[in-house]
């Protein structure tokens, strides 16, 4: 089978290529943009400006993938309420122009498009752990924009019969996340307070949030199941099921620390709106592709402090 990750510069792309390559045989094409440096073994490696419809045509007329992945976006919340249009630009405007190239192909892939649990949004209680036909009420833009990538894909998959799968993911970690989201944060500083660069002083947000997390290479299997068996036109939650706060996080890393840490808000870490919980039901993928996930939190927790350690 031959694959096609498109955004495959960031934290997930890698672990997706491996597995997809490594595990599964698969030969592999990733694109990254012209400023990501990127050296996979095995895998082609190609430059591409998602904004540039004329780009992505030529990449998959050349490819033939019988897969894409669609991975390329602007994935951070706190950052899509500093850069909203940049937010909209990439994460929909890209999804619109890979959609809107798939349709006019000859030889038309399956595609699965990655969106966020974050698309739920403001959930009631009595919607918690939240099913995937639920009404979304996003809290933020960055999960406007991909509540809006989810409907776009729906609409490609009935109007055109394009063969699209979409994904609400839910938090995923590991090593090698940038120091933008919780975990891999909380861990750098860790790391930097043992290394004596950083005084011992933990510079936290809103602990009160309650969100799923899923070691990165969990997620990466039930992408590569999805795209395998899941079925057009469908969504599917991919976390563990359940949530925890973002005050257990902290508490778990700090105690894997010998060091004395003192625990501060940062007012610049705080978010004009962070939805209370978001957590997922994931009876549907479980059902459909028999994706379980496998890493215990703590395990992923303990190799991503490891990580930072070694930095
Ligand atoms: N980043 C960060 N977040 C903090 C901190 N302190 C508390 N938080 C809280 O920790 C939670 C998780 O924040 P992030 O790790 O930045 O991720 P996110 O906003 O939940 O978004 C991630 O998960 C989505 C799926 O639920 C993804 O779609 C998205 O791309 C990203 O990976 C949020 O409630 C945030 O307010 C901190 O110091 N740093």
């Amino acid at each position: 089978m031959k694959a096609l990750i498109i955004g495959g510069g960031g934290f997930v792309g890698p672990y997706l290529a491996k597995h997809l390559t490594e595990d599964l045989g698969y030969t592999v094409t990733v694109t990254k943009t012209e400023k990501e440096t990127l050296n996979l073994d095995g895998v082609g490696i190609a430059n591409l400006n998602i904004l540039d419809k004329e780009q992505i045509k030529e990449l998959l007329v050349n490819e033939e993938p019988d897969y894409v992945f669609h991975l390329a976006a602007q994935s951070s919340v706190a950052y899509s309420w500093k850069n909203p249009s940049l937010t909209i630009d990439v994460n929909v405007k890209g999804c619109a122009n890979l959609l809107d190239v798939l349709r006019e192909l000859e030889k038309k892939p399956r595609v699965l498009l990655i969106g966020s649990g974050e698309e739920y949004g403001h959930i009631k209680s009595s919607e918690c752990p939240i099913v995937e036909d639920n009404t979304v009420r996003p809290g933020n833009i960055y999960a406007a924009t991909k509540a809006c990538q989810n409907m776009l894909g729906k609409i490609y998959a009935d109007a055109y019969g394009l063969d699209v799968i979409m994904v609400r993911a839910f938090n995923h970690i590991g090593p090698n996340q940038l120091p933008m989201f919780v975990v891999a944060d909380f861990c750098k500083q860790v790391a930097d307070i043992e290394k004596g660069i950083q005084p011992p002083v933990i510079k936290v947000g809103n602990l009160s949030a309650k969100r799923d997390f899923t070691d990165v290479r969990d997620v990466v299997k039930a992408y590569a199941l999805l795209v395998m068996n899941g079925r057009r036109g469908e969504t599917y939650n991919v976390g563990t099921g359940n949530a925890v706060s973002i005050q257990e996080i902290l508490d778990r890393i700090v105690s894997m620390s010998e060091c004395e840490i003192k625990v501060e808000v940062d007012s610049a870490k705080l978010r004009p709106v962070d939805v209370p919980i978001i957590e997922p039901d994931i009876t549907k993928i479980v059902d459909e592709v028999g994706w379980h996930p496998e890493i215990d939190l703590n395990e992923t927790l303990k190799e991503t402090l490891t990580y930072w350690r070694s930095k």
